[in-house]
């Protein structure tokens, strides 16, 4: 068995991760760690999880010692290049798969979202994990390029999980009640990866409303040239045919039916009358496609194995 060491545990993405962890055939937890609920068990906490690993607390300069295979790093934007100097520093080479958007623009590491990138893994050790929003609309946007006209601009609206644990008004649920809060209408850290990724130019307006998880991206597509729904559904069907993670349907999809499912859907394609704008909606499980599920196909492919191991294969609706 391999062993995995998350380093924020106790987070919503780090609870996912350990279940796909704690249920995957060749990989085991070595740690988890959580500042708030050290020298508890991660059973207390984490439903269906009936190991017995308890959650640590070690300062980041002893993680390179504990010898883990792999580390993940669930913290906030921010914290990650210290721990990764730790790692550096003591000659350690574990693969680091950082969660946050810290080494999303730098290439040195890979930026594993396998269905577009998987191409270029070529045995890098250190793995950035996309953004759940980018993820959607990168999925969603990808079969289109090389048509597009301008800017495509996506409307996002997200379940409040995906603010994380850390008090703010995004995960407010007295404020969230009744309500949709818009956000980083400009300059969304998101709107930025898929630009850069994609290499072409997005407008991405968020928006976070009462549900708990899952996240709906609905994207403006302008078109150069006349397309018929024949000829759209034919690129997207072809592209995600091999695809287990990504379903393309007719219907739009709607985010309550995403809630615990670690694939993407793809849906409600629509033209406008020339055939030269196209609307297309994408939902996803923030905490799983958007970064718990992802995070363990990126985990498999370092280590060399089939990169859905351990992922639960939903029927198609
Ligand atoms: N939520 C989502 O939908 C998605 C999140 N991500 C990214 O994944 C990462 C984790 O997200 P999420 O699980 O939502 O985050 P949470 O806020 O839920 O959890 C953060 C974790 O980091 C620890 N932590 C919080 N503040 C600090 C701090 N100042 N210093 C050190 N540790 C801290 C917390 O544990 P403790 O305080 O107990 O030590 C907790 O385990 C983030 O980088 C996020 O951007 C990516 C895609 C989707
Ligand atoms: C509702 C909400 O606040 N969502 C987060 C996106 C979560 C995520 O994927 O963010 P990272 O890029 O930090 O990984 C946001 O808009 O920043």
């Amino acid at each position: 068995m391999l062993r995995i060491g998350i380093v924020g545990a106790r987070g919503h993405v780090g609870g996912e991760l350990i279940r796909l962890l704690a249920a995957h055939p060749q990989f085991e937890l070595a740690y988890v760690t959580s500042r708030e609920l050290v020298g508890q068990p991660v059973s207390a906490h984490i439903d269906g999880y009936g190991g017995d690993v308890h959650y640590t607390s070690p300062a980041y300069e002893d993680l390179p010692e504990l010898g883990a295979d792999a580390v993940v790093l669930a913290l906030p934007n921010g914290k990650a290049a210290h721990i990764v100097q730790q790692f550096d520093d003591a000659g350690a080479d574990a693969v680091i798969l950082d969660l946050s958007a810290d080494y999303r623009f730098d290439p040195s590491w890979y930026y594993g979202l396998p269905e577009l990138t998987r191409a270029q893994y070529a045995g890098q050790r250190r793995i950035s994990n996309p953004g759940c929003y980018a993820t959607a609309m990168q999925l969603a946007i990808a079969p289109m390029l090389g048509v597009l006209d301008g800017p495509v601009q996506c409307f996002g609206v997200s379940g409040y999980s995906g603010a994380g644990t850390t008090p703010s008004d995004k995960n407010n649920v007295e404020l969230l009640r009744d309500n949709l809060m818009p956000y980083a209408l400009t300059g969304h850290v998101h709107e930025r990866e898929v630009s850069k990724q994609l290499g072409h130019p997005i407008e991405f307006m968020p928006h976070v409303a009462p549900h708990f998880r899952g996240l709906t991206i609905t994207a403006n597509l302008h078109l150069s040239i006349p397309f018929d729904m024949d000829e759209v559904l034919a690129r997207y069907r072809g592209r995600y045919a091999d695809e287990p993670l990504v379903r393309v349907q007719d219907d739009a999809p709607w985010v309550s039916r995403i809630a615990g499912a670690h694939h993407v859907d793809l849906g409600g394609f629509t033209l406008g009358g020339d055939g030269k704008r196209l609307v297309v909606v994408a939902t996803e499980d923030n905490l799983l496609k958007g970064a718990a599920t992802q995070a363990l196909q990126n985990l498999n492919m370092a280590f060399g194995f089939d990169e859905f191991a351990g992922i639960p294969m939903e029927d198609a609706a």
